[in-house]
């Protein structure tokens, strides 16, 4: 037994340049926000965890973390419960919206999430085993990504508080996207690769993905416009694509719009948004409304959790994928370990590590070699905050002036007249 305590916990908010990438909602604002979240116990050690940076969940973050010293970093029930009781207090059981594209009907989950992994971290750095033994046991030592491919402008369009332009481009054609994927497979060496839709009419986007068949004809290939279809269009769409994608995600909103696609197509449909919380599952499986679920540790209630939903996929035969947001290493390393000790993972994992250029873990641990990730083995996640580079992207964070994520706003700061693309066609 531990005799560990938690004696000091420090979150974070931290910001880092982010390319203007295109989506249903509009666009990614100059600067994405993330929260570190340090537990350090008693004995000396610091456990990580890294969540979004929303003001209202941080607000959440930081009365949780107010409330935690004392506790056992072993005792992850003691933990969610001290979670439900802050929460009911602050908030009486408000869900929480994360940027317009993912609301929670309960913020339990995704507050408790980074305080789990760096509890796990704590006890994998006390007990000197990887995360992924304490979650079962790795059963691969690397873990597959597979390239996030995203229409996007050259650069953020003469924003005052605009971050550095990136170099990769614009983006806004089949022969553009072309050339970005080759980017992606060139330099990180990825064998899937995933397009990030719902911007343009679906026709565009299916001929972006026939380009891509064309120039990658051995790698399989997945379309997410994030619910931009009605069902009709997304039959056509699954026809159109079938036997060229490996699946469709989200291609219309909700469990029976899905429900009403995969009665009409045999093209796998997954989703990141329709099944998000434990209590979706019963009835998406009970509609047949989707064959895979991506699962997020951040938003599933952390690495424990996701373990969960992955043997409740297994056990109604649908696949398993992981979903990213804009992150950096410490909840690239979670989702590394929470990967290799998930037997069923089906598919390739999402990641938008490459297009970040800032981070706030030491480099050389969390390389990407033919598109996968060697799972960290030393005691913990396994990586290390760099805390000079923890105070540059905090020092970012407060002059930024961005404080939650909203593709929309900014995308009507550009085109004033812009409404979200969902079910649009
Ligand atoms: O698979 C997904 O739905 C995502 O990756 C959601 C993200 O928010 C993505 O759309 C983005 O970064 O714009
Ligand atoms: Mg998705």
């Amino acid at each position: 037994m531990s005799s560990s305590r938690i004696s000091k916990v420090v979150v974070t908010p931290v910001a880092f340049a982010d390319p203007p990438l295109l989506n249903v909602v509009g666009v990614h604002q100059p600067w994405a926000l993330r929260a570190i979240v340090e537990l350090h116990t008693d004995t000396g050690l610091v456990g990580l965890g890294e969540t979004y940076a929303d003001e209202t969940h941080l607000a959440r973050l930081d009365a949780v973390a107010q409330a935690l010293p004392g506790s056992d970093p072993y005792d992850a029930n003691a933990l969610r419960r001290l979670v439900v009781d802050v929460l009911g207090k602050e908030t009486g059981g408000a869900g929480a919206s994360f940027g317009g594209m993912l609301d929670v009907s309960s913020a339990v989950d995704t507050v408790y999430s980074p305080f789990e992994v760096a509890c796990l971290d704590l006890v994998g750095r006390e007990t000197g085993r990887p995360v992924s033994d304490l979650l079962g046991g790795a059963v691969r030592d690397r873990v597959p990504f597979s390239g996030y491919l995203f229409y996007k402008w050259a650069g953020h369009p003469g924003s005052a508080d605009g971050g550095p332009d990136d170099d990769w481009g614009e983006a806004l054609n089949p022969d553009q996207i072309v050339a970005q994927a080759k980017r992606m497979v060139e330099g990180w060496g990825f064998g899937s690769l995933k397009l990030k839709g719902g911007v343009f009419h679906p026709d565009e986007e299916c001929a972006a993905i026939e380009a891509l068949r064309d120039a990658f004809p051995d790698l399989p290939l997945r379309l997410d416009p994030n619910g931009a279809w009605t069902p009709e269009t997304s039959v056509k769409v699954a026809e159109r694509l079938a036997g060229v994608v490996e699946y469709l995600e989200d291609p219309t909103p909700g469990i029976d719009g899905m429900a009403q696609v995969a009665a009409r197509t045999d093209v796998p449909l997954a989703t990141n948004m329709c099944v998000i919380a434990f209590e979706h599952l019963k009835p998406a499986i009970a509609a047949d409304a989707v064959q895979i679920v991506l699962s997020d540790h951040h938003l599933w209630g952390g690495l424990r959790r996701s373990a969960l939903l992955g043997g409740i996929t297994d056990t109604f035969g649908m696949g398993l994928s992981m979903h990213s947001n804009s992150h950096l290493g410490v909840s690239l390393a979670a989702m590394v370990q929470l990967a290799a000790a998930t037997p069923n993972l089906t598919y390739a994992c999402d990641t938008h590590y490459p297009w970040k250029t800032q981070d706030v873990v030491r480099s050389g641990v969390l390389d990407f070699d033919d598109g996968s990730v060697a799972v960290p083995t030393g005691p913990g996640l396994g990586v290390e905050l760099d805390r000079d580079l923890l105070g540059e992207l905090h020092e970012q964070y407060l002059s930024c002036g961005v404080r939650r994520r909203e593709d929309t706003v900014y995308m009507r700061s550009i085109e004033p007249g812009f409404t979200p693309n969902t079910s649009r066609w």
